[in-house]
């Protein structure tokens, strides 16, 4: 077999062609610049293309006189911005400061029909209208923590359902109702397997709010990687027999996600246990993975709606299922999410922190992307907020095209960690290199729970450090003209990560409506699912071929060359190296001859004929 080490890829890398069309081509905040920027040549070379794009545009003529200068410094301006703009949510306790991002009040002015009229969009996609278009799809997560406006009683009543299901099965299983079959007689894991939006979601949360000591523990299978899988099935080890194993995907045919399921059912059967007896699923009604539930018998089937999409589903059977088997209080993560619907219905920009949030997005990134949110949450338990938000936000704003169908390479990049570990990582950068981001800090109020806090050093807590380091990091970052916005909650409970996860939510639909986009498909995704299966294809033509030829002659090797003359696929030439290298590389039943590092010198056979496959 071949060695095939010291193999390595490179892929270019692709800047985004932020081409501006259509009626709404951005404001963009060069034209009435409170802050001053960097001189660099993107400064120069994006103002180039603003000059140019504000000649096309009606909306923002008058805004070539407005102000000029840098982002606000003297400290008794700054608190007077400070005041002016900071949202509070009472009931919530929940605080956004975006005097740290430098918009002027011509820039909001300005912003403001934008605004009205997504505020206008909202409305309707909350009564039902078809939001995905390209999808023919109503957009309903929001109706998913108020039944009540959901667009008819049926629909209500699927909503009022399913939850007080979770419910009563959470309830059921927690007590020992609903048990394993083996001696132990409770669950006590939940191995959940989903991918994306059927993912993401489950784990923030997991991390966020499970208790030390959950009554059922939780773990993940979120890839194909067949490593990954046999980790967490090892690591369940003789616990599989007590394991609640949910299975959570829309569609129902993510190959990922049935993949995992195959691998663990594999792991069931080896263990000698009855994987229908353990297995639920949340899928939509109808769905390949709903009809397998249904023929095999598994305990339970909760419905995914088709009008909920997976990066939105948290708050659907997706995500209050796994949280509430893990003792979290669902109810009160709908409270928060309800409360934070309600007050991002505001029509009043000042008033709506979502609306706050898109337009700090949309100032900070010229309304084309041009920055990257780096999201900074100062504690361990919201560490996955980041990589939750990044699905949200860029599958949702990433899109290639407008409404209009004009082509504008949209999106926002997300990337973030937490706060302090970060200032020893890459604040460096964010501080003194390259100026593409903008940031956003999650502040938790509360370090821990009443009366466990003691004073490291006279007057000081291990909070107070966390504490500091988040203030001193925003403020070294402004004085270097690095923009941020601020997210205030007292504390990290099921209502307030209800509540962030609904103002994102709403934030990012209100976007798409500014930029004038579909946050709600994802073709993009499809494109690489879709290429996916053709190297699947490639690969089981790759095996026909050898087969065919070590049928006429054992002894016969191919070079990729021909192997790809006789699969009809002279342009695949280098996949099927690919394919070649992982196949040789996992022992399968090929044998790759000569240097792997010379593709050209490759003969490759497989040594021994399959007749069935041959006449297959
Ligand atoms: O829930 P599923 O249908 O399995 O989908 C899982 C994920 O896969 C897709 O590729 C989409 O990009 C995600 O938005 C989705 O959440």
């Amino acid at each position: 077999m071949a060695s095939l080490s010291g193999l390595c890829s490179s892929f270019p890398s692709v800047k985004p062609n932020n081409r501006i069309g259509g009626e709404l081509s951005p404001v963009r905040k060069d034209s009435l610049a409170v802050s001053t920027r960097s001189n660099s040549s993107f400064k120069h070379s994006v103002a180039r293309e603003v000059s140019a794009d504000l000649s096309k545009t009606n909306d923002v003529a008058g805004l070539k006189q407005a102000k000029q200068g840098g982002l606000e410094k003297d400290p008794k301006a700054l608190w007077r911005r400070y005041v002016d703009w900071l949202y509070q949510h009472k009931e919530l306790g929940l605080y956004l400061d975006v005097s740290r991002i430098g918009f002027s009040d011509e820039f909001v002015s300005e912003m403001e029909p934008r605004f009205q009229a997504a505020f206008k969009a909202m409305e309707e996609l909350e009564r039902g209208a078809i939001a995905n278009p390209d999808e023919g799809r109503m957009v309903g997560h929001y109706w998913l923590r108020n039944a009540k406006l959901a667009p008819n009683p049926f629909l209500q009543v699927q909503i009022d359902k399913t939850l007080a299901a979770v419910c009563d099965f959470a309830d059921a299983v927690i007590s020992g109702k609903i048990k394993p079959p083996s001696p132990e007689g409770r669950f006590t894991q939940i191995l959940s397997v989903g991918i994306g939006g059927s993912a993401l979601g489950p784990q923030f949360v997991a991390e966020a709010l499970a208790p030390d000591n959950p009554p059922l523990k939780i773990r993940f299978i979120d890839n194909t990687d067949p490593a990954g899988i046999d980790h967490q099935i090892a690591q369940l080890g003789p616990e599989l027999a007590s394991t609640l194993v949910i299975v959570i995907s829309k569609s129902g045919g993510t190959p990922e996600t049935r993949n995992g399921l195959l691998e663990v059912q594999k792991a069931f059967r080896e263990a000698g246990l009855d994987f229908a007896k353990q297995g639920v699923a949340i899928t939509q009604e109808n769905s390949l993975l709903d009809n397998t539930t249904r023929i095999e018998g598994w305990v339970a089937r909760f419905p995914m709606f088709d009008w909920v999409g997976g990066r939105t589903s948290e708050m659907s059977a997706v995500g209050l299922l796994p949280a509430a088997l893990q003792g979290v209080d669902i109810r009160e993560m709908l409270i928060g999410a309800s409360m934070m619907d309600e007050a991002t219905r505001s029509t009043v920009l000042r008033k709506n922190p979502a609306a706050l949030l898109a337009l700090c997005w949309y100032w900070a990134t010229d309304g084309i992307g041009s920055k990257d949110m780096v999201v900074l949450p100062y504690k361990d338990s919201l560490l996955l907020f980041s990589r939750y938000l990044q699905q949200l936000v860029m599958e949702s704003l990433g899109k290639e095209f407008d409404l209009d169908g004009n082509r504008v390479n949209q999106g926002i990049s997300v990337y973030g960690n937490k706060g302090s570990t970060d200032q020893h990582a890459y604040i460096q950068q964010l501080r003194e290199g390259v100026h593409n981001f903008f940031v956003t800090f999650i502040e938790v109020l509360r370090d821990r729970p009443p009366g466990h806090d003691w004073e490291l050093e006279p007057g000081v807590t291990c909070g107070d450090y966390l504490f500091g380091m988040l203030q001193g990091t925003r403020s070294a970052l402004y004085a270097n003209d690095r923009e941020s916005i601020t997210v205030t909650v007292q504390e990290v409970t099921p209502r307030s990560v209800g509540a962030l996860i609904a103002l994102y939510e709403r934030a990012v639909g209100i976007y798409a409506s500014l930029v004038n986009i579909n946050a709600y498909h994802q073709p993009g995704v499809e494109a690489g699912k879709k290429a996916a299966g053709e190297v699947l294809a490639l690969q089981k033509r790759v095996l026909a071929v050898l087969n065919e030829a070590s049928c006429e002659d054992p002894a016969e090797s191919l070079t990729l060359q021909e192997i790809a003359d006789r699969c009809h696929a002279p342009d695949d030439i280098e996949m099927i190296y690919k394919i070649i290298e992982h196949m040789a590389a996992n022992d399968r039943a090929l044998i790759a001859e000569g240097d792997c590092g010379s593709p050209y010198s490759l003969k490759v056979f497989l040594g021994e004929c399959n007749v069935d496959e041959l006449y297959a």
